[in-house]
């Protein structure tokens, strides 16, 4: 089912998403601004296409490929699989994902941007690498060795990207006032769009941390649905505090718990914090810690077998407080950004078997494809989940824009008066 060189796995999606905070002012006149000074310093002079899905995702497309005329240069910096991954997605290179560079590089020049795929290369390299490497892009140096390599730590911008190898537009968050913007994978989109947050809703969101989903939640409601997000430790917790200052999010309420033991017959009630009482929460969304194997560019993954076999069970620790906390018609969405079918497919259905009382509904709106076939779910219930893929499946073919995103998985559930096991 996974395989590390699978190319669609292997490569960066081709367009970079960005959800749009509705409580805030948005215009495309900054983001034009940025993408034309990038025109005229690469010298290129089509724009890529830009435009907004719904009220609240925007899409960069790459720049026209034809056009680019790069210029070459003999200075290559290695960097980490990490810091490569990102840079193709459109990132600048920073400090601590720098490993190599050559002694005789001058500030302000160029230099080519290599990624160290094995993770063999020693930091503060001065030689050329001759390990297994991937061209990831080129830009221009901004901090020289002793910056980089003689402090015990350094931080900071260490190479600003001119072009990344996948062509994306070198554009972030920060060319906007703080919090109009947040770059956000379309899948995890998707995914507050289906649980489409409405004012006066009791909502958890479980597995909280950073933010992202919390955050579109409490937008979309514009501010009026009550919102509980929790994560299990205060560094994680702050993350969830700062990102709700920055976007002027006001209707959440944070708390640093373990969510397998947020549920408990004698809670003192939802207001009072965790443990809350059973059937408190209209909505629940639990995006579980996984293996993460859907995050693309895949460049350097070191899971083993025994961390793979190992998320299943944290994820139905989760679901089972997720049903209990539920109110019996309420709507429990369940999310991933991997790909493996025990924690996907396989999942729904070990939920389905152990509690009579969920039942399936379909994850609207329906981007996603549908999942897999032979995992356990019918053709109905295929169609009701949202898999994130790259293949058409003539169950529900998909727009390109869907398939060419991380891999992602989200079901839908709701709860019946039936009594569970
Ligand atoms: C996929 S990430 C969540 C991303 C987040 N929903 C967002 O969109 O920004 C999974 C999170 O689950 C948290 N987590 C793992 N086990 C947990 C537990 N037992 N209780 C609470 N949070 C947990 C991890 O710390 C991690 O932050």
């Amino acid at each position: 089912m996974y395989d590390i060189n699978d190319s669609w796995l292997s490569q960066p999606p081709k367009y970079t998403t960005f959800r749009i905070n509705s409580l805030k002012k948005f215009s495309f006149c900054q983001l034009e601004q940025v993408l034309k000074n990038q025109a005229d310093e690469l010298n290129i002079s089509v724009l890529p296409n830009y435009y907004k899905l719904n009220p609240d995702c925007l899409i960069l497309e790459q720049w026209s490929y034809n056009e680019l005329n790069l210029e070459k240069t003999n200075n290559d910096a290695i960097v980490d699989a990490l810091c490569a991954a990102a840079v193709l997605r459109g990132s600048h290179v920073f400090a601590p994902g720098v490993m190599g560079l050559p002694t005789n590089c001058k500030l302000n020049g160029k230099i080519n941007i290599y990624g160290d795929l094995e993770g063999n290369c020693k930091r503060g390299l001065k030689v050329k690498y001759n390990g297994k490497k991937l061209y990831v892009g080129y830009g221009i140096l901004k901090m020289l060795r002793h910056d980089l390599f003689d402090k015990e730590k350094s931080s900071g911008m260490a190479i600003q990207t001119l072009m990344p190898a996948s062509k994306l537009p070198v554009v972030n968050e920060t060319i906007y006032e703080e919090g109009v913007l947040l770059l956000q994978n379309l899948p995890s989109i998707v995914c507050g769009w289906v649980v489409n947050a409405k004012a006066n809703e009791f909502i958890l969101d479980m597995c909280a941390a950073p933010g992202n989903k919390t955050t579109h939640l409490a937008e979309m409601s514009n501010n009026q649905a009550k919102i509980i997000a929790i994560d299990k430790t205060s560094q994680k917790t702050e993350k969830i505090k700062q990102l709700c200052i920055k976007h002027e999010v006001q209707c959440v309420k944070i708390y640093t718990a373990d969510s397998t033991k947020c549920c408990s017959k004698d809670s003192l009630g939802v207001d009072a914090g965790p443990p809350f009482p059973p059937n408190s929460f209209d909505k629940v969304l639990l995006d579980a810690p996984c293996s993460g194997l859907g995050q693309r560019p895949q460049l350097n993954n070191k899971i083993t077998p025994k961390m793979l076999e190992s998320y299943k069970f944290v994820q139905r620790k989760l679901l089972s407080t997720a049903v209990d906390l539920l109110k019996v018609g309420g709507k429990l969405i369940y999310s991933t950004c991997t790909v493996t079918v025990e924690e996907n497919e396989g999942l729904v259905n070990w939920a389905l078997e152990k509690y009579p009382s969920l039942k399936l509904i379909p994850s609207h709106p329906l981007m996603g494809g549908p999942g897999l076939p032979s995992c356990g779910l019918n053709d109905d219930q295929r169609l009701m989940v949202q898999r994130f893929r790259p293949e058409v499946d003539i169950l529900r073919p998909t727009e390109a824009i869907y398939r060419d995103t991380i891999g992602f998985f989200i079901a839908t559930f709701t709860k019946t008066a039936n009594k569970d096991k």
